[in-house]
């Protein structure tokens, strides 16, 4: 699903790498854990399998195609599959739930009516069956990251990937949102998470990949947050 091959990122004008070096792969329908110290590389990392930038040295493949060489305006395409949450959820101000969600089908030229059987199933599977009429800012933290997250999953993409989705949730809420990735990751959907979480690193064990300076200095499975 997700091969990296000797990928080394600068960011222009800068004389140490943002990532080094990186070779690894992560299979259809896993569940990843990426950690490190702030400016380690994690962002960059998930921002590369975005297409964001493009790898400065190496190869990166996603979903059967090569980054470092895949025309610009296939970038769209390559993007429907994924579907990416934040750690301050970004929805759509002044919008209501249900818009929030319908919206990412809508940009994407669904019809109408697909759209209307589909956002429903969708707020129903994250939790919020019945508040599609709410606005994003009326709801709690752990209520819009579950729109975000449906906002994210609705397309049914292959990867979702999250960056900190935890970071401005308390320890209880955040479990439930654990519990929602880990069900969405159960329908085969790669998961690829950001965090500077332990708490929820060790309940969850699943692969741990650690960066340091932009290098690869850990991937277990069924990891901890710390070495050990
Ligand atoms: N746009 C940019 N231009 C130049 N340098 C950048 C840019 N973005 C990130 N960097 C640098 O690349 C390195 C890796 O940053 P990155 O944001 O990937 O780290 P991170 O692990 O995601 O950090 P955090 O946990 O704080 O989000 C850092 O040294 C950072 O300063």
């Amino acid at each position: 699903m997700i091969k990296f091959e000797d990928v080394t990122k600068f960011y222009p004008g800068q004389e140490t790498a943002a990532l080094r070096n990186i070779n690894l792969e992560i299979d259809k329908g896993e569940f990843v854990f990426l950690v490190g110290q702030s400016g380690s590389g994690k962002s960059t990392f998930l921002r590369l399998i975005l297409r964001e930038y493009r790898p400065t040295k190496g190869n990166l493949y996603v979903a059967g195609k090569n980054l470092a060489t895949l025309n610009q305006w296939k970038v769209p395409q390559l993007r429907r599959q994924m579907g990416m949450v934040f750690q301050d959820f970004r929805l759509l101000p002044g919008k209501t739930v249900y818009e929030n969600v319908a919206f990412a089908l809508q940009v994407i030229g669904k019809p109408n009516k697909l759209i209307r059987r589909i956002v429903p199933e969708t707020l129903e599977l994250v939790g919020l069956a019945g508040k599609g009429d709410r606005l994003g800012e009326e709801l709690s933290g752990g209520e819009q990251q579950r729109v975000a997250i449906a906002r994210a999953f609705v397309n049914r993409p292959k990867i979702l990937i999250a960056d900190e989705p935890t970071g401005n949730l308390d320890p209880e809420t955040s479990v439930g949102i654990m519990k929602l990735l880990d069900r969405i990751n159960r329908t085969e959907t790669t998961v690829i998470m950001a965090t500077h979480d332990a708490s929820i690193v060790d309940q969850m064990r699943r692969r741990v990949l650690e960066l340091r300076n932009g290098e690869l200095v850990r991937d277990q499975s069924k990891g901890i947050y710390g070495t050990a």
